[in-house]
């Protein structure tokens, strides 16, 4: 678990980061977002003590991070940033294995962790373990840049903008590995991101942050529920709100089971968002999709109507709660 209470930094007369609290509780997914300049990266260093806070308190696991050793602090909290920070002159392999060795590991388990890391991030080891960062596109240096901040299996996860300088696939792609590693491994993450719809689609928990203050947190969904003030609405994307709600939302959850009507002919997965579903209507001219397993087979189906019912069932359980 991470809190920050009253954590503020100042850089002569710069008031970087201004009085902020939060936590992070344990396994859960945390973004900050914000503006340009607005003291995320500030906030995430001041938790791996990159940079020291000025007032406050920063805790982990109970303890301040003042009273660590910065050094054996940073070698359990894995750390990724945008342009991955590798060693240029060691390979992949290597690179990834930089905190087991310092940890003094066993040479086997380093071998056999670097194995298991790069078969799990897709990086087929014949082809890349003898490879060099500048050999790699910039998709796969940051997979090992991920691959390196989670060899020693630390418990926390800081990422600043990891897929901020990829190309949109790209971009996505990684972010669906990131889900899916983080669905398997439930570390404690904070990451950094100017992209929202990434902040969306993996946090727990958004703290929106503006001048060094935070404006507002919550769940994705309450803020976008009820942005506390038009800057947050501006972030959330303003009129895009609705279909940032709807991209939150499974279709699985929302559908309706088949009817006696012939099923629609646009079918969909049932791991579909809303927004996906409402983005086939359209593509489609098509009022009602039939939803399918994993195995094609139909399970459901979704109207334009009660896609719109659902959608606004949840606005009022999200208000409610
Ligand atoms: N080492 C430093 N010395 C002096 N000022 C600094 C230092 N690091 C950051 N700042 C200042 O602190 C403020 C917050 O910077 P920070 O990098 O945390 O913002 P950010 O929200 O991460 O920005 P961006 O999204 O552009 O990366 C800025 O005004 C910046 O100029």
């Amino acid at each position: 678990m991470i809190e920050l209470h009253n954590v503020a930094k100042r850089f002569g007369d710069t008031v970087a980061v201004d009085d902020i609290s939060f936590t992070v509780p344990k396994g859960k997914f945390c973004a900050l977002v914000g503006t340009s300049g607005c003291g995320k990266s500030t906030t995430l260093r001041m938790i791996n003590r990159l940079t020291e806070h000025s007032d406050g308190e920063i805790i982990l696991d109970g303890q301040a991070v003042a009273a660590y050793n910065p050094v054996q602090l940073r070698r359990r909290i894995g750390y990724v940033i945008q342009d991955t920070g590798l060693f240029p002159h060691w390979n992949v392999a290597r690179n990834i294995g930089t905190v087991p060795r310092l940890l003094k590991w066993p040479a086997s388990k380093v071998r056999e962790r670097v194995e298991e890391l790069m078969q799990f991030l897709n990086l087929p080891i014949g082809e890349f373990a003898h490879k060099y960062p500048h050999q790699l596109s910039g998709g796969q240096a940051q997979r090992v840049g991920v691959a390196r901040a989670l060899a020693a299996d630390p418990d926390i996860l800081l990422m600043d903008e990891p897929f901020g300088a990829l190309d949109p696939i790209t971009r996505e792609k990684l972010q669906a590995m990131l889900a899916r590693l983080q669905a398997r491994l439930h570390k404690t993450v904070v990451l950094v991101t100017h992209d929202m719809d990434e902040a969306l689609r993996l946090a727990d928990h958004l703290v929106v942050m503006r001048d060094g203050k935070i404006v507002q947190q919550g769940s994705p969904l309450a803020l976008l529920q009820k942005p506390a003030n038009d800057f947050v609405d501006s972030m959330l994307g303003g009129l895009e709100r609705g279909l940032k709600q709807a991209s939150l939302t499974r279709v699985r959850d929302h559908m309706a089971p088949l009817g006696p009507t012939l099923p629609a002919q646009s079918r969909i997965p049932d791991t579909y968002t809303l927004r996906q579903a409402l983005s086939v209507m359209l593509r489609d001219h098509c009022e009602r999709v039939t939803v399918a397993d994993k195995h094609d087979v139909p399970v459901g189906e979704l109207s334009l109507r009660r896609l719109v019912k659902e959608a606004h069932a949840q606005q009022e359980s999200a208000s409610e709660s």
